[in-house]
């Protein structure tokens, strides 16, 4: 090995490499930072641009990108020898790199667009690829951990084995491939929110296993979380465990459901989650009282469930959680010392602080697997559609109260699988049917629930995520008590729907759009 390009933004451990480097005969090739440093710790380094002849220009844009690096990168040997000794290009035998820390600079809750193009790095990755391709002549390191291995095999053979190139070079290109979807990935999220009328033509995503999962939806399916790297949105996944046993799947799948719907409310509110559906929600004045209104609409499926709320978790909403209920996850924005000592007491639950809220949005897409591929759909991100509002489609307009009681009913009837039925009144949830194939059934199901809990459905709202096919659910609503229903309208018997609520003296307001949850 008679040449060492070195080229590192990450500078671990690079010094004391180099220096072994040269202490086996090896020649230091280093650009602008790396040489610097390099020269600094007193080892002979000659410039990429003393080399090059060219200087590294453009504040670092360029400054390996010339045909003097590529080529000593790219020759064959036997093949390009002459051509090498016409143009004075010095072949490179070890290539060093690791790249701009594109991913670190993004997640950055205050990285602009121009921070972010400037750490795209072009030099390393175009080094890397050449490096990697002419692997049987040249090494391409990339990790430091790999540092040890390369001095051991110069040591012990006097070069780097066939199969070490060979993972050195595999490892080079994933990371190459790894920081260019992460770019992709990047801008994708740009291109989503820009409004762009159609989905990419190609998605690449990059997703880190970040926590190996004891198992998936069931004990015999193996599972790991896999997070997207540069994520600045608040969720689940970015949460501080502050207390408890590892989130399992379900949990992950729960919590979401359960901090996303929580963060529909302006006033504090508590969410209760099992099985994927809402089975209590509330606003109020506190924290303490709204989690009392949740608990109670189903007391029964509460246990074992997720909660979220959307205030700091604060002492007496603990206690109250703690002495109530068997409960697997609470998430808050942030939890009390005081509040930890109530939960302290219940050692498995799982305890997480999602920090202050941020409008930051992932890649805006919701994918679902089905055999042969992903099906890729926006996120259900809105309530209601862009201006129009409600619109009173009976006889009777809703009253204020009634008008509150149904946009809080809507909120929640978004995060409940269809057909979706929530009953509510005052700010909680009465009765909630998720889940039936029918319609009727979710209606007959959440009205069930309520009288099951002693919660009269006398003066309520009910919400429907998607249009009545038939009057049968409104004549249901009425004859347990409810007042006004907002539903989003659009069925051919809309006006039989909208009769039947005039019959029954109930108000009906369309919502314009629905809010289909599978
Ligand atoms: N522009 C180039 O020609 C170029 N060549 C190498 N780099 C990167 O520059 C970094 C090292 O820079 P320095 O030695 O100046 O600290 C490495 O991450 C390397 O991947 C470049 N930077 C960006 O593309």
């Amino acid at each position: 090995m008679r040449r060492a390009l070195i080229s590192v933004s990450d500078k671990t451990g690079v010094v004391d490499f180099a220096n072994a480097l040269v202490e086996r005969g090896v020649e230091i090739l280093s650009t602008g930072g790396t040489a610097r440093l390099l020269s600094e710790s007193e080892l002979p380094v000659v410039e990429v641009s003393a080399y090059t002849g060219f200087p590294e220009i453009m504040d670092g844009r360029v400054k390996t990108l010339h045909p003097k690096v590529h080529a000593a990168l790219l020759r064959r040997p036997g093949v390009d020898d002459a051509l090498m000794e016409a143009h004075e290009i010095r072949p490179i035998d070890l290539l060093v790199v690791n790249l701009y820390p594109f991913e670190a600079v993004v997640a950055q809750t205050d990285c602009s667009m121009e921070e972010a193009l400037a750490n795209i790095d072009i030099g390393g990755v175009a080094m890397l690829r050449a490096a990697a391709k002419n692997y049987a002549a040249v090494a391409a390191v990339t990790a430091a951990a790999d540092y040890p291995q390369v001095l051991k095999e110069l040591d012990e053979q006097g070069g780097l084995t066939q199969v070490t190139r060979r993972r050195l070079a595999a490892s080079a290109f994933a990371q190459t491939a790894h920081y260019d979807t992460a770019i992709a990935q990047y801008f994708m999220a740009r291109i989503a929110d820009d409004g762009s009328d159609e989905l990419p033509q190609t998605l690449s995503l990059q997703l880190n296993r970040t926590h190996t999962l004891r198992y998936g939806e069931n004990p015999h399916q193996r599972a790991a979380f896999f997070q997207s790297p540069g994520v600045r949105e608040r969720s689940v996944a970015s949460a501080a465990q502050l207390q408890g046993k590892r989130l399992s799947f379900n949990n992950i799948v729960d919590t979401d459901t359960a901090l996303t719907c929580a963060r529909e409310f302006e006033q504090p509110a508590c969410v209760i989650v099992k099985h994927a559906n809402p089975c209590g929600v509330a606003v109020a004045g506190s924290l303490l009282e709204a989690y009392g209104q949740a608990y109670q609409t189903d007391p029964t499926s509460a246990f074992g469930g997720i909660i979220a709320v959307n205030r700091p978790l604060d002492a007496a909403t603990a206690a109250a959680i703690v002495g109530c209920q068997f409960v697997e996850v609470i998430i808050a924005p942030s939890v009390l010392d005081e509040a930890l000592v109530h939960t302290a007491v219940r050692k498995n639950i799982r305890v997480l602080a999602y920090g202050p809220w941020n409008d930051e949005s992932e890649l805006g897409y919701d994918f679902k697997r089905v055999r042969g591929g992903f099906l890729v759909q926006e996120c259900d991100s809105v309530l209601l559609p862009p201006g129009d509002g409600l619109r009173p489609v009976g006889r009777r307009h809703p009253s204020t109260s009634e008008l509150e009681d149904l946009l809080f009913a809507w909120k929640v009837a978004k995060f409940v699988k269809s057909n979706a039925i929530v009953y509510a009144r005052d700010g909680r949830t009465l009765g909630i049917g998720a889940g039936q194939m029918s319609r009727i059934d979710s209606a007959r199901i959440g009205a069930r629930k309520a009288a099951d809990v002693g919660l009269g459905l006398a003066g309520s709202v009910l919400a429907s995520d998607a249009f009545f096919p038939f009057r049968d659910a409104v004549d249901h609503a009425a004859t347990a008590g409810v007042k006004a229903i907002i539903q989003p309208g659009g069925s051919v018997r809309d006006e039989e729907v909208i009769a039947a609520a005039d019959e029954h003296g109930m108000a009906m307001v369309f919502a314009g759009m629905r809010h289909f949850r599978h």
